[in-house]
């Protein structure tokens, strides 16, 4: 809609739409992908198989990892598309908002900064403001790593733990992200910025976050798959937090939210007695400098 608005030709696919593939990239400039991630791989593989210019830029919209390989939606495209631009797309963009026509503002970042200028101009309106960034990971992994954070906000808010604890969450929250994500390479800073903690207080704060609600409805005893047959789209942080345990096990990071949101999911424990691991673990300080 927002490319639309700008006066952009607009042709839009998904595995259940009459038209092929093929006719819908047939002479397109941009490539804008919003799979869920379990569909990113096989999509892409799709897209390989037809001709594109090789000036064709590739931006992605989700926000997950890879389960077999913990890769970023963009590492799996710009391995697919090695001579093409990527760019990521990605903020505190809560989708029903935006279709209002809501004012909002997100981050489009790439390694080729004339790519990410293009999209820029593509999307950018009065109501939709578009900041360009030089750390496409970063940007990515805020988006992806923000939805274990907003399950674990959920619960905390469906346990009625008041406002202390919810800005406690958030903060330490922030701080698991920017440790997992300094160690995959991503820029502190970026973390800081609209696709990091803009991000997490748009999501840990929304009941139109999917993520928020698997968390709200945990605390209230729904057990996850009542909860995912019911969930209108994709709650990505339920596969994003299996991956992450993985990978922070991988690489000796301290995950102590991502651990209990695990456990959590997996039914090992109840939202109470998550909430009690977080608070009795060993008093530390705050930063290790
Ligand atoms: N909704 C939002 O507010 C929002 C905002 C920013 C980013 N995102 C991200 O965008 C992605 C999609 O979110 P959504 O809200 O549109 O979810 P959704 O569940 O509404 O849509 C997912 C889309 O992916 C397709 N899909 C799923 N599996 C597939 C597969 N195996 N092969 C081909 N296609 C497949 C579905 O057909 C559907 O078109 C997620 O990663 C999400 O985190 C969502
Ligand atoms: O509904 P969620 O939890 O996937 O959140 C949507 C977007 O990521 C918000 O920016």
């Amino acid at each position: 809609n927002l490319a639309a608005a700008n006066g952009h030709e607009v042709r839009l696919w998904s595995r259940h739409s009459s038209q092929t593939l093929e006719a819908v990239l047939k002479d397109v400039q941009i490539v804008l992908s919003a799979i869920s991630m379990t569909g990113v791989r096989d999509v892409a593989y799709q897209v390989h198989s037809f001709p594109l210019s090789p000036e064709t830029i590739f931006i992605t919209a989700t926000k997950g990892l890879d389960p077999q390989t913990t890769c970023t939606p963009s590492q799996i495209w710009q391995t697919i598309f090695p001579n093409h631009a990527v760019v990521v797309l990605s903020g505190p963009n809560l989708s029903k908002e935006i279709e209002q026509e809501l004012p909002a503002a997100t981050v489009v970042a790439s390694n080729i900064p004339k790519a990410a200028e293009v999209v820029q101009l593509v999307f950018s309106s009065h109501r939709f403001r578009v900041y360009t960034n030089p750390d496409p990971l970063g940007v990515e992994l805020g988006g992806t790593l923000k939805n274990v954070i907003a399950i674990a906000a959920g619960v905390c808010d469906g346990l009625q733990l008041g406002t202390n604890a919810k800005a406690a969450l958030v903060t330490r929250g922030l701080t698991e992200i920017i440790r997992v994500g300094n160690d995959w390479g991503a820029k502190t800073e970026t973390f800081y910025g609209l696709s990091g903690l803009g991000d997490l207080l748009a999501t840990c704060n929304s009941p139109l976050s999917r993520n928020y609600q698997v968390g709200y409805q945990l605390a209230g005893g729904k057990t996850l798959t009542e909860i995912l047959a019911n969930l209108q789209g994709t709650a990505e942080g339920v596969n994003t937090c299996r991956v992450l345990i993985q990978r922070a096990k991988q690489q000796n990071i301290a995950v102590p939210i991502t651990e209990q949101v695990y456990r959590l999911l997996q039914g090992d424990i109840t939202a109470r007695q998550a909430l009690d691991e977080l608070m009795l673990r060993d008093i530390k300080p705050e930063y290790n400098y």
